[in-house]
């Protein structure tokens, strides 16, 4: 009898691997998985202005969009042991309505500044096309997308600058910034997916990371080993779960129905996906 069960627990965790996005929190022997959500459009989005660290909320339209992210994770078979999100609004709000849709609201939710957007410098609050008729096009996109060339600061006593804002208070000053390119934002995030985020990825657990547009650029950038000069073209839509699977060595896995250049998947509609990036890359024409 006993020996029958030794004999059988092999086959018992076998079971787990044909069903891997139905278990609750362990990986399939091949790869773990991963799931990155941006916000939903927020309010600022929705009035084309520059946003950043201000802490805007959701836009109507954008808790639409939240809880059908949570519905497609849920569809999917999703389930998380533990979530990352920033310490803005619009990113949290995303996220527990993504684990209300999906049904799994009670998921343990860290916080962390790393995760904030990009930080836009004096731009916060600016209309988008009004930048554009005011420095051209190509100043614009320079700020927006090259790598490294940082909008200008804002200044030390504007509400703009995290220094100002409670929710930093337990923050050190010399870490909040003025204003960042996609380089500085990649290096403010990168110690959290080094040094807490790929631990508990390897050590089995199902990680929900809900952020925004450039932290996320500056994931799948490190993720995909994206070079500097195709980064500047890749627009992240709003709402959207995008998973990815990693090997051992953190490296992702190419998934079937993925957009190039990325290795991981979007879930949902692939044109009506494809549609919303256009709409990001199209605030500024
Ligand atoms: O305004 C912002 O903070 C970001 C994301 O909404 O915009 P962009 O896509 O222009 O970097």
């Amino acid at each position: 009898m006993y020996l029958k069960l030794i004999l059988l627990l092999p086959l018992v965790h076998s079971f787990h691997v044909p069903f891997p996005l139905l278990r609750p929190s362990t990986t399939s022997l091949s790869s773990y998985k991963l799931v990155l959500l941006r916000h939903g459009e927020s309010t600022w989005n929705n009035e084309n202005k520059f946003t950043g660290w201000h802490d805007c909320p959701l836009s109507s339209k954008g808790v639409l969009e939240a809880q059908q992210g949570g519905t497609l994770i849920e569809e999917a078979g999703y389930k998380f042991d533990k979530c990352y999100t920033s310490k803005l609004q619009r990113a949290i709000k995303t996220l527990y309505l993504g684990l209300e849709f999906s049904n799994q609201l009670s998921t343990p939710v860290v916080h962390d500044y790393r995760l904030n957007e990009r930080h836009y410098g004096g731009l916060q609050g600016l209309d988008k096309q009004q930048t554009v008729d005011k420095y051209g096009k190509d100043q614009v996109m320079i700020w927006r997308r090259s790598y490294d060339i940082p909008p200008p600061e804002c200044d030390k006593d504007s509400p703009e600058w995290p220094g100002n804002d409670e929710k930093y208070k337990d923050v050190d000053p010399s870490m909040l910034p003025f204003s960042e390119s996609l380089k500085s934002t990649k290096e403010r995030f990168m110690p959290l997916w080094n040094d807490v985020i790929v631990p508990e990825i390897k050590d089995g657990k199902n990680l929900l990371i809900a952020a925004h547009g450039n932290t996320l650029r500056a994931l799948v950038m490190h993720l995909d080993n994206i070079p500097e000069d195709t980064i500047t073209g890749l627009n992240i839509p709003t709402g959207v779960p995008l998973v990815y699977e990693l090997d051992e060595n953190m490296k992702p896995i190419e998934m079937e129905g993925r957009i190039e250049p990325l290795s991981g998947r979007y879930l949902g509609d692939l044109e009506e996906i494809k549609g919303r990036i256009g709409a990001v890359a199209a605030q500024t024409k």
